[in-house]
C-alpha cells in the first residue's frame, strides 16, 4: 500500500480554508522569490474578477524549469507570507504534500474535492505564450476559467500563441471580467492595465530595478 503524505506538513502545505460558492482565484508559481510584480497581478485579479479569495499555489517545481538550486518549498512559502498583506490572499504549497507535479492534477484535484467552488487559474502574459506545452492544457482550460494579467514585453508572444489561437471562441471582452469566475470552461480574459517589469529572475541576478 501506497502512503499519501499528510496534507499538512509543518503547516506550510496546508490546503486554505474555503467556503461553498466562494469566487477563487489560483495563482500558481515559483515564486523565487515573490515580488511586487506578482502582488500586483493579485491585487488587480481580486478586484477585477471580484474574486473571494486568491490562493497562491507554491510549486514543488515548474515541470519546464531547471530546478536545480531553487530553495525548499518551506523559504519560498515564507518569504511569500511575509510579503503579502492581504488577508484574502492565502499561500499553500499543498501541491507538493499530495504529490503534484503538473497543474491539471492540481486542477483536476481541487474541482472534484471543492465542487461549489468558482476557481479561475491565473497567469501572467508570459505564461500564456508557453501554455500550449503544459501537460494536458486543453484538459486544464476546459476545466477552470482562465485570467492571464498584462507582463512587459509578453503581450505580442502571448496574443499570437497556440492556446490564444485554440481557445479565441472562449475569449471575454476585457470589460466582462467581473463575469468570469461565474462562467462554465472554457473562457478566458486577458486583463490590461497596471503593469510591473519585476522578475524573480532579475531578482536573484541583482538586476531588478527600483
Ligand atoms: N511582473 C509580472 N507581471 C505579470 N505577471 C507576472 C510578473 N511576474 C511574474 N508573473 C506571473 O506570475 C506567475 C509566477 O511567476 P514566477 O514565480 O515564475 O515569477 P517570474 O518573475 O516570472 O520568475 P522568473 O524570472 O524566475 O521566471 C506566472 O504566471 C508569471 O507569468
Ligand atoms: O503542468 C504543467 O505542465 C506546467 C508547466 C509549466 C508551468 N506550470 C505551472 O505554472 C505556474 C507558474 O510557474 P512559474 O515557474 O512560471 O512560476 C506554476 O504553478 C507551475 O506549476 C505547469
Amino acid at each position: 500500500m501506497t502512503l499519501r503524505p499528510p496534507l499538512r506538513i509543518a503547516g506550510i502545505t496546508e490546503l486554505p480554508p474555503s467556503a461553498p460558492g466562494m469566487r477563487i482565484g489560483l495563482f500558481g508559481g515559483s515564486f523565487n522569490p515573490m515580488h511586487e510584480g506578482h502582488l500586483l497581478v493579485m491585487a488587480e485579479t481580486l478586484r477585477r474578477l471580484r474574486l473571494d479569495r486568491l490562493f497562491v499555489l507554491v510549486t514543488p517545481g515548474n515541470p519546464l524549469k531547471d530546478n536545480a538550486g531553487l530553495p525548499s518549498l518551506a523559504e519560498r512559502v515564507g518569504a511569500a507570507r511575509a510579503l503579502i498583506g492581504d488577508p484574502r490572499i492565502k499561500v499553500t504549497g499543498f501541491e507538493a504534500a499530495r504529490g503534484f507535479t503538473y497543474t491539471w492534477q492540481t486542477i483536476d484535484f481541487l474541482t472534484r474535492t471543492l465542487k461549489d467552488r468558482r476557481f479561475v487559474w491565473i497567469m501572467g502574459a508570459d505564461s500564456l505564450a508557453d501554455f500550449h506545452r503544459w501537460e494536458r492544457w486543453r484538459d486544464i482550460a476546459a476545466r477552470v476559467p482562465i485570467a492571464v494579467y498584462v507582463r512587459p514585453g509578453a503581450s505580442p508572444r502571448a496574443l499570437a500563441s497556440r492556446a490564444a489561437a485554440v481557445l479565441d471562441h472562449a475569449q471575454l471582452d476585457e470589460a466582462d471580467a467581473p463575469l468570469l469566475a461565474g462562467m462554465a470552461a472554457p473562457a478566458w480574459v486577458y486583463l490590461r492595465g497596471r503593469q510591473s517589469a519585476l522578475s524573480s529572475s532579475a531578482i536573484r541576478a541583482g538586476t531588478a530595478a527600483g
